[in-house]
Parts: structure tokens; C-alpha cells; sequence
């Protein structure tokens, strides 16, 4: 079967992408094809399968599945990745786009793709796992968001552990953080279903509600990541803005031998 697509990334957290639209849903069974296609040998190579169809109630609708062919309720840096693409077919520069988590909006801005991601949820704060203190946090997502004087490959260590772990309500992604100030921080991720990532939208955000929460940072934050930075607002109301670029990297055709 051939599969054309687009290969999206965003700091380095990269999609496979298929325009599916004018499309409303798939047939497609996308928890097999997102771990085949995925994998770095044997196919395209990605962190998650997107996959862009048309929407009733907005610009377009985001579903997205990771690595391992589980699907995730959201995705920041898969969603940046849509409204440039939607906002290519219409011409707009703002959008709504539909997820699993509800319409999120983006605007297209000439610094990169931003995107609203509603207020976090705080489920737990200074939680104790394997000897890790944390806090949980839902933002569509879960995570588990810890801050350390130090990064020192945590994620690697410790993000296999804490995924699947017992003491929470699901799996979680996983943020290991380091201020630099209370405009800046370093963080470092492990995310569910695919493992160690160059950058995590969801999961800068998280971090940022938490430091915020803890009263080491400010409304406007800026997170470096392995694969680049993104910037992070507050809004008075408690919403959480996420800002970055994203480059589409290449198109191909996928020979899905199912
Ligand atoms: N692995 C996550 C989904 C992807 C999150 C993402 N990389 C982001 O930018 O937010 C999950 O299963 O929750």
C-alpha cells in the first residue's frame, strides 16, 4: 500500500504527517501503521504519526498516535505542526484546530506557530516516585514534572521507571527541569510511548505551570531543549501559550507492506 506523507518536526520532535483532508476519518488501522512507520530502520523514522483530517467544528482535527503505536490525547509540538499546514491550504493566520483534548487555537506568527493549550490541571504537587519528587499535571496529557539542581541524563536513567509506574493514574510523560533564572529554563524529556525526545510542547508547558505553581518563574518563560527553545506564556486568565517554529522537512510515499 503506498502512503504519501509529510515529514513535519518541531526543535527536533518529529511526525510523520498525512493530509488526509478533505477526509472526516480513516479506515486506516493507525496503531499498526504509527509503529511501523515510525521506526527509524525499517520506515520513515518519527517520534509519532499524525494524522490531519477535516473537522465539523473547526479549521481541521489532529489525531495523533506515538512511537509505539499507542495513542496520545495531545500533542504541542504535532499541533504547531497542523496549523502550519492548515494555515498553508486556507490562508489563514488563525486557526482552531480539533483534538482529542478539545478546539485548540493557533496563530500564525512571523517568530514561529503559536498555540493555546488551555489551562494545565495540577493533580498532585511534590509527589515522591523511586526517589524523585514531582509534581503531576494534566494538560490533555499527563506528566510528571521534576525540577533538579542539576540535569545530568535523568530521563535516560529514570523516564522508564516513572512512565509506567504504578503510582500514577496512567502513563506520563516525564520532564526533568533546571532554572536558569525565572525567565529561562533547561528541560529534558522522556515521553510515553516513544522514549527520550529532542523537545516536548506539552511537556514545556507543564514544566512552566509547575515553576510558576512553585513561585520560581515567571509569566514568560523561555525552554531549552535539546533540539531548541520554545517560549512559554501565562495569561492572566491561567491559559498557557505555546510559541515556536516548526519546518516541514520533507515529502514522500510510504511502501506499507501490511
Ligand atoms: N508522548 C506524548 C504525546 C506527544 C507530546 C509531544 N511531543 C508534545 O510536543 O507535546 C503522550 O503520549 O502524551
Amino acid at each position: 500500500m503506498l502512503i504519501p506523507f509529510s515529514k513535519m518536526e518541531a526543535q527536533g520532535n518529529d511526525f510523520v504527517i498525512l493530509e488526509l483532508i478533505p477526509a472526516l476519518k480513516t479506515n486506516l488501522p493507525l496503531n499498526i501503521l504509527a509503529a511501523d512507520i515510525c521506526k527509524n530502520h525499517t520506515g520513515v523514522g518519527a517520534d509519532g504519526l499524525v494524522i490531519l483530517l477535516a473537522s465539523e467544528v473547526a479549521d481541521g482535527k489532529m489525531i495523533i498516535y506515538n512511537k509505539d503505536g499507542s495513542r496520545a490525547e495531545m500533542c504541542g509540538s504535532a499541533l504547531r505542526c497542523c496549523a502550519s499546514l492548515l494555515s498553508g491550504y486556507t490562508g489563514k493566520k488563525e486557526l482552531k484546530i480539533e483534538t482529542d483534548s478539545g478546539v485548540k487555537r493557533a496563530n500564525i506568527k512571523a517568530e514561529g506557530i503559536q498555540v493555546s493549550l488551555g489551562q494545565p490541571t495540577l493533580i498532585k504537587d511534590h509527589i515522591w516516585v523511586e526517589g524523585i519528587e514531582g509534581t503531576l499535571v494534566d494538560i490533555g496529557n499527563l506528566h510528571f514534572v521534576s525540577y533538579q539542581d542539576v540535569l545530568n541524563g535523568q530521563e535516560q536513567r529514570l523516564g522508564p521507571l516513572l512512565e509506567k509506574h504504578p503510582s500514577f493514574p496512567g502513563p506520563v510523560n516525564v520532564e526533568f527541569v533546571h532554572p536558569y533564572s525565572a525567565k529561562e529554563i533547561e528541560m529534558k524529556v522522556w515521553e510515553k510511548g516513544v522514549g527520550p525526545t529532542q523537545a516536548c510542547g506539552t511537556g514545556a508547558v507543564a514544566s512552566v505551570f509547575t515553576g510558576i505553581n512553585r513561585g520560581i518563574l515567571a509569566d514568560e518563560v523561555k525552554v531549552n531543549m535539546p533540539g531548541g527553545e520554545v517560549l512559554i506564556r501565562k495569561l492572566e486568565n491561567g491559559e498557557f501559550l505555546l510559541e515556536g517554529p516548526v519546518t516541514n522537512v520533507f515529502n514522500g510515499v510510504y511502501i506499507w507492506k501490511i
